[in-house]
């Protein structure tokens, strides 16, 4: 034993061809050397992986929902067999008749304005770019700033934009927007989720009331399910769309996401919903007037606007009705649901049907082709206006035949020339002559069946916000087109000399 270890030792220490090392010496440095080389790949890797966690969220869009979505394609075969969709509404099937386009004509030219052309639309509204210079109506968190935030997805943009001022909550998200809150902080803020704290249910899931620890009131969220959706992709697009900020867009101030649990924060908008204070429960606190009705409108377009125009890339919200317009309690519009078709998009069933929008507010060309862009959003949001200029159901079969469909039956009106006979008869000081043919020619050419006529959500904020009777160059283009036009435009100034120079 002594022998050989004396042998080994003996080994060790004969020379070497390496700069007459001895053996041992030579063995060490090897060793070492590997040492090195293993733990400088390990840095090199786990550098790597950080730097690719750090930059993913720079190469995520706010959303990707496609111009046009497959889930809605799914739907259709699967879910919503279009031919039953269309045929149990009867009217959707029907608005792309040639017919039907000229009746819309028919009512542009009883409004008084004539059927715009491209050039007229300019006129009447200019470009986004131009609102940013004239007050900024489109702009994000502050309305008036005149600054349209873009959103750029540089870590170093977004953390300035990041909110949060609320002090003793959770944790925040990794993206530095939000807060992380775990099932049990959400079960304290809301009574264990108590049927006392329902707010409602969607279809999406229950809205709960609930107080954080810091005395916050927030409405929770609690998704149906999960529908499958991975943890990290969950996290990822809500803090995506938790990056989306515009003081008419409820607030995301945070998510859960525990087991199968998964829910979102809003901040708590106290006063309703457009659906409530139109045709529900908060018709007991009274009558919106008026102005009341155009600033929530107004609200909804600007939100819509920059959901459209001034974030890339452009957030589609597929699902504009009354129900989603929240109103806070100095009646400012607080848009909702922007975000969760997305969130949810890539589940299944009940998730996909409710993408498909809500029956009375589903653009025709979206319900009959399931292609989706903006002008569907568009097309909706018509909808919206003429129930707020109304205060009629968008589809209403408590009404005599002619009158169930909102969006018909106020082309007829019109073409009827009965336009003053179309307000809510609940409004105790009705519009001027002038502010109803606004809202009204707003309101159609939003739902003009040819989804490429209808105006950007940009110019439809500016023609709202708009004073002048009828645009200027509008008026030369009818002069020159003569006829019955002519009488319209003279009507329409006497009108407006009337009903604004008592
Ligand atoms: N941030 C919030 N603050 C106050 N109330 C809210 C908030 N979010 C939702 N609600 C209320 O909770 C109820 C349910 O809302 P939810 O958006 O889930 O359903 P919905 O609008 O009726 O239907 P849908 O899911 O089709 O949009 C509604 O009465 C809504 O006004």
């Amino acid at each position: 034993m002594s022998s050989s270890g004396s042998s080994l030792k003996q080994h060790l220490s004969e020379k070497t061809d390496l700069f007459g090392l001895q053996l041992w010496v030579v063995i060490s440095i090897t060793v070492m050397i590997l040492l090195i080389f293993i733990l400088t790949v390990l840095v090199i890797c786990i550098n790597a992986q950080s730097r690719r966690r750090r930059r993913a969220p720079n190469r995520l869009p706010v959303t990707q929902i496609p111009a046009v979505s497959k889930e809605i394609r799914e739907v259709r075969v699967e879910q919503v067999p279009a031919n039953d969709f269309v045929a149990s509404d009867g009217i959707l099937l029907t608005i792309h008749d040639k017919a039907r386009e000229n009746d819309s004509d028919k009512v542009m030219v009883h409004l008084g304005l004539g059927k715009s052309r491209p050039a007229d639309s300019n006129s009447l509204s200019g470009s986004f770019h131009h609102t940013e210079k004239e007050g900024g109506s489109l702009s994000g968190e502050d309305g008036n700033s005149g600054i349209v935030s873009v959103y750029r997805p540089a870590s170093s943009s977004y953390r300035i934009t990041a909110p949060s001022p609320l002090t003793g909550l959770p944790e925040f998200s990794h993206l530095g927007w939000g807060h992380w809150f775990t099932l049990r902080d959400l079960e304290i803020a809301t009574n264990r989720f108590s049927r006392e704290n329902i707010l409602g249910e969607g279809g999406y899931g229950v809205v709960y009331h609930g107080r954080l620890i810091n005395g916050s009131p927030v409405a929770v969220k609690r998704l149906l399910n999960n529908l499958g959706q991975a943890e990290k992709e969950f996290r990822v697009e809500v803090d995506a769309i938790g990056l989306v900020r515009h003081k008419n867009l409820v607030r995301l101030l945070g998510y859960c996401v525990e087991g199968t649990h998964r829910m979102l924060v809003y901040e708590y908008v106290n006063n309703g919903n457009l659906e409530q204070w139109l045709h529900g429960a908060m018709r007991q606190k009274g009558t919106l007037t008026w102005e009341a009705r155009m600033k929530i409108l107004l609200g909804t377009a600007k939100a819509l606007a920059y959901l459209h125009e001034a974030i890339e890339p452009k957030v589609v919200h597929r699902d504009i009705k009354s129900s989603n317009i929240l109103i806070d309690n100095d009646l400012n519009a607080k848009v909702s649901d922007f975000g969760l078709a997305k969130l949810l998009g890539a589940g299944k069933s009940h998730i996909t049907t409710r993408v498909m929008g809500t029956f009375g507010y589903v653009a025709p060309e979206y319900a009959n082709t399931g292609l989706l862009n903006e002008k569907s959003d568009i097309y909706s949001f018509g909808v919206v206006l003429l129930e707020a200029i109304t205060g009629r159901d968008p589809v209403d079969y408590g009404r005599p035949v002619h009158e169930v469909n909102l969006v018909d039956w106020l082309k007829m009106m019109v073409t009827n020339r009965r336009s003053e006979e179309v307000v809510d008869p609940s409004i105790e000081i009705k519009p001027s002559t002038r502010a109803l043919k606004r809202a009204l020619l707003t309101a159609l050419r939003c739902v003009d069946p040819d989804s490429e006529k209808r105006p950007k959500m940009g110019q439809v904020v500016l023609m709202l916000e708009s004073e002048d009777p009828i645009p200027r160059e509008d008026r030369r283009n009818r002069r020159n087109r003569g006829g019955s036009i002519e009488i319209d435009s003279q009507r329409e100034n006497s009108d407006t000399d009337k009903s604004d120079n008592p």
